[in-house]
């Protein structure tokens, strides 16, 4: 079944104890879209998040993924069925290069089997030279094609970054969960990640959840923005009208200056 949204999360309550972390949240992220997440610290933004990638389970209320319900599933599990998280941790193996490590991504290859290996060598080489063709592709496409040889442990921060990103091109992504690109880079690198982001949504169809600090990295990208505080969503719209709304900008950003900056 297809359906526009790619993640519908329905009436999703989180309690740590006392504490309402999230207050039944609805919220979706459509197909095609960046879709970023905002609010103040302590808002639920990451324990939403996290109930979304399958970190965290709701103790009520569901959360539909290309129209069926994985609420409760392990992030593996969603892994397998498309839908990636990223930048949370820079994973990559830094004793491979970066093409090795694009080629590690789509797993349950016939190679990682000894009996395919003896019996059917002929399906192993071709599935890895499908998937080495895959990683080329990749690395061209993010202009990592110059350091592709290079141990990956050797790749600048933000190469790494970029590697991260080249991970989830890997698979069969239907959605990329993107958590706090902006952490730790440098200006002209977060243009350089962004500007990937951007041509990923744009020329190869790609659905992104954003959650981020970076104002400006939200405004650039995401369309449309949600904002959540206090457990609960409480606007949604482009960038614009979020930075327009008076009293979304008083009450939750405090000073106007920390949004419009
Ligand atoms: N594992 C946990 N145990 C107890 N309380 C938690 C836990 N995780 C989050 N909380 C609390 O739940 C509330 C929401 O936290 P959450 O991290 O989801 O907010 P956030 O919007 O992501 O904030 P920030 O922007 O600061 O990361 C906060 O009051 C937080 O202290």
């Amino acid at each position: 079944m297809t359906t526009d949204l790619v993640i519908d999360v329905r009436n999703v309550t989180k309690r740590f104890g006392g504490l309402l972390a999230v207050n039944d949240c609805s919220l979706s992220v459509r197909r095609g879209s960046i879709t970023g997440l905002i609010g103040p610290n302590g808002a639920g933004k990451s324990t939403l998040f996290n109930m979304v990638a399958g970190n965290i389970v709701p103790d009520s209320g569901q959360v539909i993924f290309d129209g069926a319900d994985v609420t409760g599933m392990k992030p593996y599990q969603l892994f397998r069925i498309g839908m990636l998280r990223t930048f949370q941790i820079a994973h990559e193996f830094s004793q491979m290069t970066a093409l090795e490590n694009l080629m590690m991504v789509p797993g349950d290859q016939p190679g990682e089997h000894l009996l395919d290996t003896w019996f059917r060598p002929g399906l192993v080489k071709s599935r890895e030279t499908a998937v080495r063709k895959k990683a080329l592709d990749v690395v061209d496409f993010l202009k990592l094609g110059h350091v592709r040889n290079e141990l990956a442990g050797n790749l600048s921060g933000g190469q790494k970054k970029l590697l991260e990103l080249g991970r989830t091109m890997m698979v069969d992504a239907k959605v990329v969960l993107l958590d706090e690109v902006a952490a730790g880079v440098n200006k002209s690198l977060l243009n350089d990640l962004a500007s990937n982001i951007e041509r990923m949504n744009r020329e190869l169809g790609y659905t992104f959840f954003v959650i981020e600090h970076d104002m400006d990295l939200i405004g650039r990208l995401c369309d449309p923005v949600i904002v959540m505080a206090q457990g609960e969503k409480i606007a949604e719209g482009p960038m614009a009208e979020i930075r327009a709304n008076p009293q979304i900008v008083e009450a939750y950003f405090g000073s106007p200056a920390e949004v419009v900056s």
